[in-house]
């Protein structure tokens, strides 16, 4: 049934997406995660793209250097360093970012065989369970069934309106506490990805069973591990969303930390994220819940703290100023 939508297509089962909207809508709103079950994309197509993303990281580096990442459409390798969420540490983390399906622009067959033939459907089944989200959205915060989706038009088409993104995340394992780079003589200190918020409308998040994700709910300002519940997927509110809700749906602020623990330490994490953007020249409608009084602002942090100047900023704009802060 997927396969029949095509853009702004509505998805068939209304009173089902209706229901899924009010869950999403309720977890977004009293906690800013929601995490989604039963979503149809197998636990298989994952891990073979955890495997891809270990071949590609284990390739040379000259030979990975021809897929660094492009500012211009945002696609391509970040090697360990490139993007830092924290100025204060190290942040160790390999990411492939695609923004186009096209197999050029996928490490070559040579490389990593399978790479393009495991990313791309996994891609096209991310941006299609996003629909279902967005619609269900839509229902529930009370605009048209189509208006999010019409919005979201352009997602993964590769003709730069859209600047949704999967992307694919490795963090390599760490020494011990006690030795290695980790810990003392050049004083810088480690993490796996700092605290932040992603900038888009959600972010739908697989993980591997390593753990170290953690979260601030909403209206808390104390760290919260998130467990691993085998098949999964998160769905995190961004920034745009918060910003377009009046803060009603927050952006949910996260990080990934090294585990503590010899074992822990010396394995790898994975991770796939689908970022949900609006279209570049996206106009959404007003929404009947800004009409109702919006909770305060979430305690935490320069991130999230969404200033009316933010929100004038349309999302395009929004965004190439976070890839700014973050990206060296
Ligand atoms: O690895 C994770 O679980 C989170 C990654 C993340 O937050 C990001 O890339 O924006
Ligand atoms: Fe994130």
């Amino acid at each position: 049934m997927r396969s029949q939508y095509t853009g702004t297509d509505v998805c068939p089962m209304k009173s089902v997406v209706r229901r899924i909207g009010q869950q999403l809508f309720n977890a977004l709103s009293t906690k800013g995660l929601a995490v989604l079950v039963n979503h149809g994309i197998a636990d298989e197509k994952l891990k073979a793209v955890y495997s891809d993303l270990d071949n590609f990281c284990a390739l040379p580096e000259n030979c990975q250097a021809q897929y660094l990442r492009n500012p211009v459409n945002n696609h391509g390798y970040v090697k360990p360093g490139m993007e830092q969420f924290d100025a204060t540490a190290k942040e160790l983390r390999h990411s492939f970012n695609i923004t186009s399906l096209s197999a050029a622009s996928m490490p070559a067959q040579e490389e990593v065989p399978e790479f393009t033939q495991h990313a791309i459907p996994l891609a096209q089944d991310l941006t299609n369970l996003s629909r279902v989200v967005l619609q269900a959205l839509a229902y529930a915060v009370g605009v048209a069934p189509t208006a999010l989706l019409a919005s979201h038009s352009g997602m993964l088409t590769a003709d730069g309106r859209n600047p949704s993104t999967m992307r694919l995340l490795y963090y390599p394992p760490v020494p011990p506490e006690d030795e290695g780079y980790c810990c003392q003589a050049d004083a810088v200190h480690y993490t796996r990805c700092g605290a932040h918020a992603d900038y888009g409308t959600f972010t739908l998040l697989t993980q591997d069973s390593e753990g170290g994700l953690e979260v601030k709910l909403n209206g808390s300002d104390k760290w919260q591990k998130v467990g691993h519940l085998p098949g999964a997927i998160l769905v995190q509110a961004g920034e745009f969303l918060a910003a377009w809700t009046a803060n009603v749906l927050p952006a949910l602020v996260h990080r990934v930390v090294v585990p503590s623990g010899a074992y822990a330490r010396a394995r790898g994490r994975h991770c796939v994220a689908f970022f949900c953007h609006p279209d570049n020249d996206a106009v959404l409608p007003t929404l009947p819940l800004q009409a109702a009084a919006a909770p305060p602002p979430p305690a935490f942090t320069p991130h999230t703290h969404l200033t009316l100047h933010h929100r004038l900023l349309n999302a395009a704009h929004h965004l190439q100023k976070r890839f700014r802060e973050t990206y060296a």
